[in-house]
């Protein structure tokens, strides 16, 4: 079979994420969900059964399928590819599993400084993270035109706490043991991991992504003393070198920075040259756009749980968060990833309810 590349891709048919991305009208608030390719739906852990996850994440035509699969279902504004924000440690050296029941895990996380230098001094990141742009290029064809693609990554802050914890963890203190203890070699490790995302999120766009978002999951474990030296400056540094390259070849994609629980980073991460700032649920939509004062788009910020209340409540919510926002320069999404045990039916009630609403709204301004 043939195998295209990165060019005459299918002509866009649903833009209205782009628009709202870049603060522009549209006629309905466009409406994705994070891990909205996910173990929620049957066909997924169909496609996924018995494989190893990163197995998975290394094979484009599944990665594709994955991808489109809540396509099929819901009529979603846009698709998020389907991969890890680990498998940038993976490329930098480091062994990372995914256990079941456990997680991601480290079998040797960095323990000290000293361990650093187990780290690929100079990643290359077409040959180390290739497959994820095949599978970018395939599915952007694949897709056919019908709604724009996100490629993505981790946060630099965010990639070196899972690589000193070893996996997920409550107070993340290994981690932040760094921060206090070993400042020096934390910036080290930040800088490392922001050269390899620039180049990673560059090569993205190369193989079609139309959009980036950047996940600081692991913001609220930091106070914004910390989120300010050991966080900040990199996604500002990220964002800014992206797209300085992109404008060098007379390119424009819209970027997300979604930092997880960094309420206390909001006036910050307003000015921090990206178009869009992910929200989670325990920001009020309307102060969100007071103390982003207008200056970039919103996404977000629906409780992922309110999916277990009924449809006319699930309906409700959305009207309340569609009049917290404004429908201009807004994208509706869930405040974090939906969770396996989600009722794909109650996703289609927020999809649904963000379209109806949003449209009505619009009409009546
Ligand atoms: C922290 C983080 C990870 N991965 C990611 C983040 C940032 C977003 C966030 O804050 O949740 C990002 C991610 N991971 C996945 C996507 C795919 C795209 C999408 O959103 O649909 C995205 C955007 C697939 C995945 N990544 C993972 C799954 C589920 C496991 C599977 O399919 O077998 C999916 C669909 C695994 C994963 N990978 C990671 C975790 C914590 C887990 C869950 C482990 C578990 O619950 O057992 C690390």
């Amino acid at each position: 079979t043939e195998v295209k590349g990165p060019a005459n891709f299918p002509q866009l048919q649903n833009d209205t994420f782009l628009r709202a991305a870049r603060g522009e009208e549209t006629e309905h608030v466009p409406v994705w969900c994070m891990r909205q390719a996910g173990r929620y739906l049957p066909e997924f852990r169909e496609s996924r059964a018995g494989k190893d996850f990163f197995e998975t994440c290394q094979t484009p035509a599944a990665c594709c399928e994955l991808t489109l699969q809540p396509l099929r279902r819901f009529p979603f504004d846009a698709a998020i590819i389907f991969s890890d924000i680990l498998v940038v440690p993976q490329a930098m050296g480091m062994d990372v599993q995914m256990v079941a029941g456990k997680g991601p895990t480290f079998p040797e996380p960095l323990k000290e400084p000293e361990d650093l230098q187990r780290l690929r001094v100079k990643v290359d990141v077409g040959k180390e993270l290739g497959y994820v742009f095949k599978a970018i290029t395939l599915t952007r064809h694949k897709i056919e035109g019908k709604v724009p693609l996100i490629g993505f990554t981790g946060a630099p802050w965010t990639l070196m706490s899972y690589m000193i914890e070893g996996g997920g963890s409550n107070t993340h203190s290994k981690a932040k043991r760094w921060l206090y203890r070993h400042p020096e070699a934390s910036h080290m490790l930040l800088r490392m991991l922001t050269d390899v995302i620039v180049e990673y999120l560059l090569g993205q766009v190369a193989a079609g992504a139309q959009a980036l978002q950047v996940f600081e999951s692991h913001a609220g474990i930091l106070g914004p003393v910390e989120f300010k030296e050991f966080a900040l400056p990199y996604l500002r540094d990220i964002a800014r070198r992206v797209k300085d390259k992109l404008k060098e070849a007379g390119q424009d994609v819209p970027m997300i920075v979604f930092a997880k629980d960094g309420h206390y980073a909001l006036e910050d991460l307003s000015q921090s040259h990206y178009e869009v700032v992910g929200l989670d649920w325990t920001i009020d939509p309307q102060s969100a756009r007071e103390r982003t004062g207008g200056k970039v788009s919103l996404q977000g910020n629906m409780d992922p749980c309110a999916l277990y209340a009924p449809k006319e409540r699930i309906s409700d919510i959305v009207k309340k968060m569609l009049e917290g926002f404004g429908t201009r320069a807004y994208i509706a999404n869930l405040g974090h990833g939906l969770y396996p045990d989600m009722d794909p039916e109650s996703v289609g009630a927020f999809v649904e309810a963000v379209h109806t609403h949003s449209r009505q709204m619009i009409k009546q301004k």
